[in-house]
């Protein structure tokens, strides 16, 4: 289990501050997987470097297990460290050593005795399906066969918690989702407890139990993602589902309707216009799969305005949906917009941007240059 509360880490450099992240709460219990989705300088990778004090945070408390980090010291901090393993977005593998080479790196470190050593990288590349890979040096893998090396190096110490700092961003759609489904296996199997960090939106949507959105050192939204998804305003939910931006119509209601889980097998859309006997417009919608479960969102469009619709909406609620009515515009403002629409070329209705879609960083070192992993071994501090 992972427990962080207010923690704050302030950067000072050249008479300037950064708080890079300011004031965070959050708990990971045993066994889930939690994602921290944000933007580029948003706060995520410090935040992640808190947790193994790869960056001493300036305030606050960091607890795994119910042990207080910071007020570990020697040999104490480097063995609770050890339980904590940790994945990079470059991999982080040794050039010069190969695939069995990387993961004994780490219990080289501990000092484990050369026969438990093999017996342990034999057992940890079978875990992650590299067994027939072992004397090759990483220069001859793909970027997902090295994620792998990464994920056993970072096991090698049977660790109860994985931090994971952009793992799957530099790999294709492909290979992120093998790597995300071993994630997930591996959670399961082995119990870990993940702390994620990603911008991509459809990390959280495959394997996160729970999420939050972070922006300017800060969560903005926090919980379960089924929760997150069905909450009203959600930036989790407007990034999951882009649905194009609506411009409501004076003497019309638009609503956008988040559907979870057994909702989805209610036909409510026929119900509402059978019950009423309305026209319902169907603007926009997506349905997806988030956590082995259906998820959805519908812009629809109802004649009358939100006043003269409040028993359609409170049908909607009753039916389990969450209901987020778009403030109509007033008839001056519809003039202007339609304005607006016909000087854009074909209306120009394109979808929302999701909440985190540009964060990727620039490509940079390959392998061995970045040396070994921090959380596994110990004292050593990783460069950025
Ligand atoms: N070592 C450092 N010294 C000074 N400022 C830093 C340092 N590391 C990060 N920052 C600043 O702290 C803020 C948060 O950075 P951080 O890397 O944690 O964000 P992030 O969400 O992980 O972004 P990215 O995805 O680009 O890595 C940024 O403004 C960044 O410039």
């Amino acid at each position: 289990m992972i427990q962080i509360e207010k923690l704050r880490k302030v950067y000072r450099a050249r008479g300037r501050e950064v708080t890079a992240v300011d004031g965070v709460d959050l708990t990971v219990p045993e066994g889930e997987i939690f994602g921290v989705l944000g933007r580029s300088g948003a706060g995520k990778s410090t935040l992640l470097r808190c947790v193994n004090l790869l960056e001493r945070p300036d305030e606050g408390r960091v607890l795994i297990d119910g042990r207080d980090l910071l007020a570990l010291r020697g040999a104490e901090l480097r063995r609770a460290r050890q339980g904590i393993g940790m994945i990079h977005q470059h991999f982080g593998l040794l050039g010069s050593r190969t695939v069995a080479g990387n993961v004994a790196f780490p219990l080289e470190v501990m000092g484990v005795p050369r026969a438990e050593r093999r017996h342990r990288v034999a057992e940890l590349l079978e875990l992650v399906g590299l067994t027939e890979h072992a004397r090759a040096h990483p220069a001859r893998i793909s970027g997902g066969q090295k994620q792998r090396v990464g994920i056993a190096r970072a096991l090698a110490g049977r660790p109860k918690v994985l931090l994971s700092d952009e793992a799957t961003s530099a790999l294709d759609p492909e290979t992120t989702a093998s790597i995300l489904e071993l994630l997930r296996d591996l959670n399961r199997r082995l119990g870990l407890t993940v702390l994620l960090i990603t911008h991509e939106m459809d990390v959280v949507k495959r394997i996160c139990d729970s999420a939050a959105v972070m922006r300017d050192g800060r969560f903005t939204e926090s919980g379960p993602v089924t929760g997150l998804l069905a909450r009203p305003g959600s930036e989790l939910a407007r990034g999951l589902f882009p649905l194009p931006p609506v411009t409501p119509r004076a003497g019309s209601t638009v609503v956008e309707v988040t559907f979870v889980g057994g909702v989805t097998d209610q036909p409510f859309v026929s119900a509402l216009a059978r019950k009423y006997s309305l026209d319902v417009n169907i603007l926009g919608g997506a349905v997806e799969t988030v956590g082995g479960g259906r998820v959805g969102r519908l812009q629809l469009e109802l004649p009358g305005d939100p006043s003269a619709n409040a028993a359609q909406l409170a049908f909607l609620r009753d039916a389990g949906l969450a209901v987020e009515v778009k403030t109509p515009i007033t008839d001056t403002e519809a003039s202007a917009a339609d304005a607006d629409t016909s000087a854009a070329e074909g209306g120009a209705r394109g979808p929302e941007r999701g909440s985190g879609a540009d964060g990727a960083d620039g490509a940079d070192g390959a392998d061995g240059a970045d040396g070994a992993d921090g959380a596994v071994a110990a004292g050593e501090e990783e460069t950025r």
